[in-house]
Parts: C-alpha cells; structure tokens; sequence
C-alpha cells in the first residue's frame, strides 16, 4: 500500500509503512538560512546535530509547536523534505496516501493546517486520527470495541488523557506543559542552584540519564559559568533532577486526572479493570507511572514503545478506514 502514517510530534517526527513499520524516528527540527525559511537545509537528526553549532545566517527551527502547526510555510518545507527523506518516489508512486496523528485538542483550523499542509507537500490524500486513538491502536487496542479505554500521553510539547470508546470520544483533558516543560525546569534548576548555564541539548541529557543512573546516582553536566562564562563542569545527583522536574510532573498529572469526572460509571469500571495506557515521551521519566496511579487512583500500563506508537496506529489506519471514519472530527 503506498502510504505513510505520520505522528508529527512537537519534539518528533515518526512516520510508518505499512509491512515495513517505522521508517523514521528524528527530532522535529528544520535547518533553514534565515534569509530564506522556506526550504530546508537540513532536518531530523542531521538538523540536531548542527544546534547550538550553527554559522550566522542558519538558523533551527521547529515546525511543530504543543503539538500543532503554527506557520504553514514553515511546516510545509518541513513536511516535503520529510517525505523526501523517506519516501523515495520510484518506490512509493507520484502522490502517496498518508493518515495523520492529530492533538484531540486541535482546533478546526489547526486540523485544516495539518490537511493542507500534507497535501500541498505532495499526499494525495489525506486523512487524520486523534494522537490517543493511533497509539491505543498501536499498542494492540481496538478503539472501536464497546469499551472504555483511558490513554494518557505526555509529550514534548503537550500533555492529554483521552477516554475512547465505540469509535467515540467520552473524555478529554489536555494541557500544554509536557516533556520540554522538564526540560526547561532543568535548564532553571542548574542555573539557579549551580550558576551554570546549559545547552538545551545537554538539559535533555540530565533529564533522560535520570532513569539508569539508580547504580551511579549521579551525572556530569558541561556548560558555561554563569558568572565568568568559563566552561565548567558539575556533578548532578540523580534525586536533585528528579527534585528539579517534580512540580512540573505534578501539576501536569493533576489537570489530567480531573478528566476522571466526567466519566460515566460504567466506563470507570472498565478503566479500573484494564488500567491506564501511557504513551509519549514523558510517560518514560521515572517516577511518572507512580505519580499516575496516585493520582487517578489506578493501575497504568506504560506502553511497549511509547515513543512510536501513535505513528504505529496511524499506520495501521490505512488498512482500517472504519478508524479513521469513525473518529473523523
Ligand atoms: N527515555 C525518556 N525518558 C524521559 N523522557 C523522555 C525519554 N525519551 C523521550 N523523552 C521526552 O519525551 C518528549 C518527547 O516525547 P514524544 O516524542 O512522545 O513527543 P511528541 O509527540 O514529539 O510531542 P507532542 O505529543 O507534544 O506533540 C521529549 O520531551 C523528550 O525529552
């Protein structure tokens, strides 16, 4: 089948084919000539590795922002290189199909900004699916079946809890605090508390080197003294990153656990027998699936693959269209 299922995320891009699963899985990142933003120097991984090293007149830019598109120019450069990158057009035809992952939080117009953008990057047809309704449909989850699933996902740029059921939606709550916002916290805490300021880039490695260090319990963190602007380097226990993300992590799994309230009883009896689904990003950084349970009062399941889910969904879409129709906005 030629066609793509594409989770344009705000921190990644993940894009599937069918009978070949996930053909690509790079930061959501462009490189651009600031004299003319509109074509892509470089994206993905090749555009991550010029951060913080670019020359004067290069300038990164993120196509995606809490999950939408905010500049259609922008993204439209962003999604044709994409598609160039994986999409060879010998092999997938002139004009391939593709099914979209979208925010159940976007707006009409933010969904008709992913539709256009799709189609003036060279899809044929486009279709979209809520994000939750792809990664439930990625990990195994019939999201037509008459019963309740409650999926949790916390991403880059935005944090939501979806309930489905029988091709419906019964719950929603989202908020635009997510992975970034504990990056960001990082990047504070370190500056605060150490007098060193850090590349983003570096922050993000304190914030995923939390989890494996329980055996060292520390970290090295390079940067620049906030006072002298020497290089320096400091040691970062484990606990004072975990400290440094906690407000952040709470306040993001509070607003999402009001959405228990507007769920019919018999729908919660269904959540509390199969638990909370996490996906994205987030849902990887210790401590979040006990901070879940706490605070909806149930069991949560993190997902196998939290970060290529949503696109696995998407993919599998294109081979369901009752999906896609059913959880057509
Ligand atoms: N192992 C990990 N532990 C903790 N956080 C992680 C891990 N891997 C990725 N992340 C964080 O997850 C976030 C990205 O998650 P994900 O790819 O699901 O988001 P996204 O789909 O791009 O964003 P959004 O859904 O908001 O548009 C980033 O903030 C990243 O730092």
């Amino acid at each position: 089948m030629r066609g793509f299922g594409i989770d344009l995320g705000t921190a990644n891009t993940v894009v599937g084919i069918p009978d070949e699963g996930i053909v690509l899985n790079e930061p959501s990142l462009m490189m651009v000539r600031t004299t003319e933003r509109r074509r892509a120097l470089a994206i993905g991984r090749d555009a991550s590795d010029l951060l913080d090293r670019t020359p004067p007149g290069i300038a990164p830019v993120r196509p995606i922002c809490d999950g939408v598109i905010v500049d259609l120019e922008t993204a439209r450069a962003y999604v044709t290189a994409v598609l160039a990158k994986v999409a060879p057009r010998r092999r997938y035809g002139m004009r391939p199909t593709a099914v979209l992952a979208a925010p159940v939080s976007a707006t009409p117009l933010e969904r008709r900004a992913l539709l256009e953008v799709g189609q003036e990057a060279g899809l044929r047809k486009v279709g979209l699916i809520p994000g939750p309704v792809a990664g439930a449909l990625g990990c195994g989850i019939d999201p037509l079946e008459p019963r309740a699933h409650l999926v949790v996902d916390i991403g880059g740029g935005t944090s939501e809890v979806t309930t489905l059921c029988y091709g419906g939606i019964l719950s929603h709550r989202s908020c635009r605090i997510a992975g970034d916002d504990l990056t960001s916290a990082i990047l504070r805490y370190l500056r605060a508390e150490h007098k060193i300021v850090v590349s983003e880039l570096t922050a993000e490695r304190a914030k995923l080197g939390a989890p494996d260090t329980a055996d060292e319990r520390s970290l090295v963190v390079e940067g620049r003294d906030a006072a002298t602007g020497r290089a320096r380097l400091v040691t970062l226990e484990t606990e004072e990153v975990m400290d440094a993300i906690r407000p952040t992590t709470t306040s993001i799994v509070q607003t999402l656990s009001t959405c228990l309230d507007d769920l019919p009883p018999r729908a919660i009896s269904d959540v509390m027998s199969e638990g909370i689904l996490a996906i994205g990003g987030g849902s990887m950084l210790r401590g979040v699936p006990q901070l879940l349970e706490e605070a909806f009062g149930l069991p949560v399941k993190t997902a196998e693959r939290p970060l290529t889910c949503v696109a696995e969904g998407a993919t599998a879409c294109m081979a369901q269209r009752d999906v896609i129709a059913a959880y057509a906005a």
